[in-house]
């Protein structure tokens, strides 16, 4: 595969005029001219930028990154990496040298301790980079796909999160089944092999054609030929499209394929370059003697530090530092550094002259109009803006995409919900069973407490047959010393709630509560039948107003240590205050006079309880 650098896109013009730019070709092969324009003496390279076309940024650049886990050793140390958009980088290392690290920080999973990673020119986690979103295809080395779902269900669901919609989804899936060889798509994920797995979570994340694609370490445990053709792939999605690839891999040799290689070790990086460049610097055939070489260069350059007891600002050899300053063509038109971000492939010059080329960025740029090559003769080229409508310009006009995320979250949940039948009667019978306990230990009224009572009323309560009370009227209102009014609300109390115990004072009645014998007492005062009468204008003897009033309440002491019984007592005792007046207005009609009636009978509204 060519280089992008090498790419016709980045070729000078012909014949160029002094400061002017042209853009000659697209990379994806549409030969088209595209306008030219004229760069004044007093124009920079930046103005051009903000102001000719939408400029093209890296998909990933990270800045002086250093991370640590919990304070212990360094992972990422002084870390400089620049993606250029429309290629294929793939990051090497040895195993812990911190490339899913570094990955997992270029997809917002986890953060930097200082420096900085723009994807598309932001921050990950901010809505502007895409990402996490549908502009990033993320394979981690973890595999965590649902082992409940089919391979279909796994795929419409990330379809969906991505706010594809279903022929698009069944498009991708059939090609991704195809392609990746994967099982029937009705396999579930959990019975799967740890390679076919693999291939699963290769496909979810090419599935919505991701702008950006970082897989890491895709080709573990596949075979070969399958190796082959995911790199095929790879470099057909870079090359037909805008999609940039970022991959970790061991096999070190498959990353000849790719245009760029990152060399890691202990958290730095050691080159940056094209394969080609790198074979050709270090005279070698393959790329794994250059990781090793490198690897050893590393190692005694450390040994001679720590021997010369030199800190070293461990500065990359590679990078932003060599063109931080950059005269552009034979006027003083200069990219000053923090202005406009320039990158220089030492295999991006044509000719040969490796120095010619820069390759610069801008964040106004509209990702994926691909890298501008800034040349020193004061031209630049571009690869064409316009292209087709792809999936993803197609998946980013679907405009309700918040609704489609909720429908494959609940659809998900739902099947994986179904699939676990023991833990979806779990969830549904744990709260069925706590209420029926709930109502069995503590949702029913207490019973057969023991209630003492204070009644001077001449009625015999106790005795057995002292519920028939309750059928008869309680009031004598021609001898009214008869009346029992007392014995007729006690009548009335639900015989299951209460056992009755006769108190002779209210001293003795207020011991027994304090030793626990009794729940509590109930008092009704001397003459409390009559009293009452009065209180609803029965024209009887009846003494002063403040004795009518005293005389016609009921005194309830209960105890409240324990809340939910004296609660329960309490409701009852008023409950059966009213049911007491009501059984009055039925026993009673034609008994007593109609006016002491209808005033009882509104009893239930001015309760006589003192609690
Ligand atoms: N969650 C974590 N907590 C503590 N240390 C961690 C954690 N994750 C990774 N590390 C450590 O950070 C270092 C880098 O790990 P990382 O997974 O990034 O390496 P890697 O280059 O991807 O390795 P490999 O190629 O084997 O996957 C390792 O020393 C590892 O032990």
């Amino acid at each position: 595969m060519n280089n992008t650098f090498d790419n016709p896109a980045f070729e000078k013009s012909p014949s160029p005029s002094e400061h002017s730019i042209t853009v000659t070709k697209e990379p994806n092969g549409d030969n088209e001219d595209l306008e030219m324009e004229d760069l004044s003496d007093n124009q920079t390279v930046q103005d051009i930028f903000y102001t000719t076309c939408d400029p093209p940024i890296s998909a990933i650049s990270v800045r002086n990154a250093h991370k640590s886990y919990h304070k212990g050793t360094p992972v990422l140390t002084d870390f400089h990496m620049r993606v250029p958009i429309g290629t294929i980088y793939s990051l090497l290392g040895s195993s812990g040298c911190g490339k899913t690290t570094l990955l997992s920080c270029c997809v917002g999973i986890r953060k930097l301790d200082k420096g900085d990673i723009l994807v598309f020119g932001h921050k990950p986690g901010t809505k502007e980079s895409g990402v996490p979103g549908r502009r990033v295809g993320f394979m981690p080395q973890e595999l965590s796909i649902y082992n409940e779902l089919t391979i279909q269900e796994a795929l419409n669901f990330y379809g969906r999160i991505y706010g594809m919609k279903r022929d698009q989804i069944f498009e991708s899936t059939s090609f991704l089944v195809d392609f990746l060889d994967l099982p029937k798509a009705s396999r579930r994920v959990g019975s799967l092999s740890g390679g076919q797995k693999r291939r699963v979570s290769i496909a979810l994340a090419l599935i919505h054609d991701p702008e950006l694609l970082i897989l890491d370490e895709p080709t573990v445990g596949v075979d070969p030929l399958l190796r082959e053709s995911i790199w095929n792939h790879l470099v057909k999605l870079v090359t037909s499209g805008r999609t940039t690839v970022i991959i970790t891999t061991h096999y070190i040799e498959e990353a000849r394929q790719s245009n760029v290689i990152g060399i890691m070790r202990n958290g730095r990086l050691l080159a940056e370059k094209s394969p080609e460049a790198l074979l050709i610097e270090y005279k070698v055939t393959l790329l794994e003697d250059i990781v090793l070489t490198l690897c050893r260069q590393d190692r005694e350059e450390k040994k001679r530090q720590r021997d010369d007891n030199v800190e070293t600002s461990a500065k990359t050899e590679w990078g932003l530092s060599s063109i931080t300053k950059r005269k552009i063509g034979s006027e003083s038109t200069i990219v000053e550094e923090g202005t406009i971000v320039g990158l220089r492939y030492e295999s991006a010059g044509k000719n040969g002259n490796n120095d010619d080329a820069i390759f610069v960025e801008s964040p106004k740029l509209r990702p994926g109009t691909g890298v501008l090559a800034v040349h020193n003769n004061g031209h630049i080229s571009a690869p064409l803006k316009q292209r087709r409508l792809s999936t993803r310009e197609n998946i980013r006009m679907n405009h309700s995409t918040q609704i489609q995320k909720l429908t494959a979250l609940l659809i998900k949940n739902f099947i994986i919900l179904m699939r676990n039948i023991g833990f979806l009667i779990f969830i549904f019978f744990v709260p069925a069973i706590q209420v029926i306990l709930i109502c069995l230990t503590i949702g029913s009224d207490p019973k057969s407490l023991l209630l003492g009572v204070i009644n001077p009323e001449n009625c015999d309560y106790l005795s057995k047959n002292w519920r028939d009370i309750g059928k008869e009227c309680p009031i004598d209102t021609d001898a009214l010393e008869n009346s029992t009014l007392s014995c007729f609300y006690l009548s009335n109390l639900p015989e299951e709630s209460y056992i009755l115990e006769k108190e002779t004072s209210e001293f003795n009645a207020l011991q027994r509560i304090q030793k626990g014998y009794t729940y509590g007492y109930i008092e009704f005062p001397r003459d409390y039948t009559s009293n009452v009468l009065c209180k609803f204008g029965g024209k009887f003897d009846c003494p002063s107003h403040d004795e009518v009033i005293a005389g016609s309440n009921i005194i309830l002491e209960l105890d409240m240590s324990n809340k939910q019984i004296g609660q329960t007592m309490k409701r009852i005792f008023v409950d059966t205050y009213a049911k007491t007046t009501e059984a009055i207005k039925t026993n009673c009609q034609g008994k007593i006079k109609d006016t002491i009636l209808s005033s009882v009978a509104d009893l239930p509204y001015t309760v006589g309880i003192i609690l």
